[in-house]
């Protein structure tokens, strides 16, 4: 096996580059060229390739985006697709195939599987963290890091003008992002799918009446997961107005989240997995995932890790709970002391 191709696939995230860079240069020193196909699957099918060398990786890892390019391409789901993309590798002598991408990617990777002979690694790169079999993905701290800092802006002219905000972090469905950002940005509350119960309107809408009674100064922040409430944040910042009198802004954070340079902890995690990946190339590994386990790379089979849910760290989700948690009572108490 001489040849190994790339691609970066799904939602961009940053850390991408920085993993295409370590894949290069591990395949480099082991004597394996590398190409790379760009828009994800559909440049695969469609043949868009590139040789990547390691003179070109100069500049890249602290670039956000992706160089290779990505896309959503539902067509990979036909049989017929995917056959085509197997033929183009074949036609190219490429031995193994690295896709970068969240869990569709490895959707579509196994699917892959079922008609090309090669050798197929995954690295998990998604801003949402969504992957079983790995404590994190390439990008999701950059993400948060961007959240909060986001978060931390809204706060000072909320805090100014003692306004409520609430503030809808991506994810798509899944919460570490509002999570680990609800945690960092000191968010007095937090809506993510994952928790049980649901918070309910009047619970929020009665917390908010008591904070603006016992604290008229000051600001409130919620953090609310994407596609979690029905009519979107726009929605609930309405009926929560309607119920507390009190106008709630709506602030969606968007595709900012996914821009911008990576963080320190991204690229060396992003550079880990790359390089890990060609030494599992190397070692004959097929169909799998290279992720991270407190610290130690681990490879997993690739369907596992889309299959499984993966949940909130509970320690992470009842510190938040505790830490907004207001006490009204001791401040009901101040004031009539
Ligand atoms: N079931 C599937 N069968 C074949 N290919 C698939 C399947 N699901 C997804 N893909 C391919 O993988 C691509 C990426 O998937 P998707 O758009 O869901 O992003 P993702 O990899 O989950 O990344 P992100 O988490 O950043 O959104 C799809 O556009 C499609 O080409
Ligand atoms: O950029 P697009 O295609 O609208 O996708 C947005 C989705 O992609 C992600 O940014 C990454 O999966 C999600 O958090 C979000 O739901």
């Amino acid at each position: 096996m001489e040849k190994i191709a790339v691609i970066t696939s799904g939602g961009d995230a940053p850390g991408m580059n920085a993993c295409i860079r370590a894949i290069v240069m591990t395949a480099d020193q082991n004597d394996l060229e590398v190409i790379g196909f760009g828009h994800g699957y559909r440049g695969i099918v469609e043949d868009l390739n590139q040789p990547l060398r390691p003179n070109d990786m100069r500049l890249v890892s602290q670039r956000g985006g992706t160089i290779l390019l990505s896309s959503r391409f539902p067509e990979f789901k036909q049989d017929k697709i995917a056959k085509q993309a197997a033929t183009v590798l074949d036609q190219h002598g490429v031995g193994a195939l690295i896709v970068i991408g969240g869990d569709g990617s490895f959707r579509g990777a196994s699917h892959l599987a079922r008609f090309w002979q090669g050798q197929i690694i995954g690295i998990p790169g998604t801003i949402d963290n969504d992957l079983a079999g790995t404590d994190t993905t390439i990008g999701f701290a950059t993400a948060v890091d961007t959240a909060m800092e986001a978060i931390d802006r809204i706060r000072e002219t909320a805090e100014a003008m003692a306004r409520v905000f609430l503030i809808e972090v991506m994810g798509r469905h899944a919460g570490f992002i509002g999570l680990h950002a609800a945690i960092a940005g000191s968010a007095e509350a937090m809506l993510v799918p994952e928790l049980e119960p649901q918070p309910k309107l009047a619970d929020l809408a009665d917390n908010i009446r008591r904070a603006r009674k016992a604290y008229p100064d000051s600001s409130y922040i919620i953090v609310v997961s994407e596609n979690l409430w029905p009519g979107g944040i726009d929605e609930l910042s309405r009926a929560l107005g309607q119920a507390t009198g009190v106008t709630c802004h709506a602030a969606p954070l968007g595709h900012i989240q996914r821009g911008g340079r990576p963080n320190a902890q991204d690229r060396i995690l992003s550079m880990q997995l790359g390089q890990s990946a060609v030494h599992a190339i190397l070692d004959g590994s097929r169909t799998v995932m290279i992720g991270i386990e407190q610290g130690h790379v681990v490879q997993v089979p690739l369907h596992l890790t889309f299959q499984r849910d993966k949940p909130l760290d509970q320690r992470l989700v009842d510190l938040q709970l505790g830490l907004q948690q207001i006490n009204f009572a001791s401040n009901d108490a101040r004031e009539s002391a």
